[in-house]
C-alpha cells in the first residue's frame, strides 16, 4: 500500500518550550493511526502541523510522496477539538454554510444520515448535546468526502454511550476506505479504533506499532490481582506485588499454576482478577508514569 502521509523529523517550539521534538512516521492509505499520549504530550501540535494549521519549525510533511500543494485542503477533513459554530443556525443550515467552502460537497442529506443527524436537522446547534455536537463536527469534516480525516480528541468529555456511538461512526468511515489520523488520551479508544498507534510523550514518538504488538513486545504476561486484604498471604507465598486502588497486582508468566497455588492457600476463584496488560500499563512501562496522571 502507498504511504498517503510521510512525516519526517517534525519539530515545533513555542518560546523556549519544544512541543514536538523530531517526530517521524508514515501513514498508509486506509489505515487508522492514533497518536496516544497524556495532556501536553504534543498530539494537537503535531496534528495541527499535519493539517497545515501550524507551520513546523523543522521537518518535512509529504502527501502522496510530495510536499502538500494548494489542493491539500480540498482533499482532507478536519474535526478540530473546538470549532465555533455560527449562532442561530440549525444543523442543516450549518452544513449548508460549510458546504460553500468546497468545490464538490457531498449532499447534506447524505451527511446527516452518515452521522446519525437526520432527526436533528432542524435543531439549533447550540441546543445539541456533547455527542450530537461531535457528530455534527464529524459531518462538517466529511463534507468534501476527504481521503484523509483528522480527528483531534473527538470524544473528550463525552459520556460512555456517546463515545461508543462515535466509535461506531468512525468504524463505518474506516470501512469506507478513508485514512484516519486521530489523537486521543483514551487508551481504550486507541485500542478499539486504531490499526496502529504512536505513543507520544514530551514531544517525542516513543513507540509505534499495532496495539497488540506493542503490548506483546513490551509487557508480555498476564496480571493477577487480589484484594489488598490478602497481602500478608501473598507475602507467605513469596509473591511480590504492586498496590493499585485497593488491589495487589503482579505479573505472572504461569497463570494456571499460580491460581492453583492461591486456591490451595484458601482463595476462591472469585477473589482473583485476571487481566491482560493494556495501553496504560504500556505507557507506564515505557515512561514510568501513567497516561492518566
Ligand atoms: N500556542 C501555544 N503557545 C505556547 N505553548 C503551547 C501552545 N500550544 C501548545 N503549547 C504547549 O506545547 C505542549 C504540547 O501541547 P499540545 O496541545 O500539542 O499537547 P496535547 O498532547 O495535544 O495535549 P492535550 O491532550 O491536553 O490536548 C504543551 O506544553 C503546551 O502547553
Amino acid at each position: 500500500m502507498v504511504d498517503i502521509l510521510q512525516v519526517r523529523r517534525l519539530t515545533k517550539r513555542f518560546d523556549n518550550k519544544v512541543a514536538v521534538d523530531g517526530i517521524s512516521f508514515s501513514l498508509k492509505g486506509g489505515q487508522c493511526f492514533g497518536l496516544l499520549g497524556p495532556n501536553g504530550a504534543g498530539k494537537t501540535t503535531t496534528i495541527e502541523m499535519l493539517e497545515g494549521v501550524l507551520a513546523p519549525d523543522e521537518g518535512e510533511i509529504l502527501f502522496h510522496g510530495k510536499p502538500r500543494s494548494s489542493t491539500f485542503r480540498q482533499l482532507i477533513g478536519i474535526q478540530f477539538q473546538n470549532t465555533a459554530l455560527q449562532e442561530r443556525l440549525n444543523v442543516l443550515e450549518t452544513l449548508k454554510l460549510f458546504s460553500r467552502l468546497y468545490e464538490s460537497p457531498l449532499p447534506e442529506r447524505e451527511l446527516l444520515q452518515r452521522c446519525q443527524l437526520d432527526e436533528l436537522a432542524e435543531q439549533d446547534t447550540h441546543k445539541l448535546s456533547g455527542g450530537q455536537r461531535q457528530r455534527l463536527l464529524l459531518a462538517i469534516a466529511l463534507i468534501n468526502d476527504p481521503q484523509l480525516l483528522f480527528l483531534d480528541e473527538p470524544t473528550t468529555g463525552l459520556d460512555p454511550q456517546a463515545r461508543l456511538n462515535f466509535w461506531k461512526l468512525v468504524e463505518q468511515i474506516k470501512a469506507s476506505g478513508k485514512t484516519v489520523l486521530l489523537t486521543t488520551h483514551y487508551m481504550d479508544e486507541a485500542h478499539y479504533l486504531c490499526d496502529e498507534i504512536g505513543i507520544v510523550d514530551q514531544g517525542q514518538l516513543i513507540a509505534r506499532d499495532t496495539p497488540q504488538n506493542l503490548l506483546d513486545q513490551h509487557i508480555p504476561g498476564i496480571y493477577l490481582s487480589v484484594s489488598a486484604d490478602y497481602e500478608p498471604l501473598l507475602d507467605t507465598l513469596g509473591i511480590g506485588c504492586e498496590h493499585q486502588y485497593g488491589w495487589c497486582r503482579w505479573k505472572s508468566n504461569n497463570v494456571k499454576a499460580q491460581i492453583e497455588q492461591l486456591q490451595q492457600a484458601g482463595l476462591q476463584l472469585g477473589d482473583i482478577q485476571i487481566q491482560r496488560p493494556n495501553l496504560d500499563d504500556l505507557f507506564l512501562n515505557l515512561t514510568g508514569r501513567s497516561l492518566r496522571s
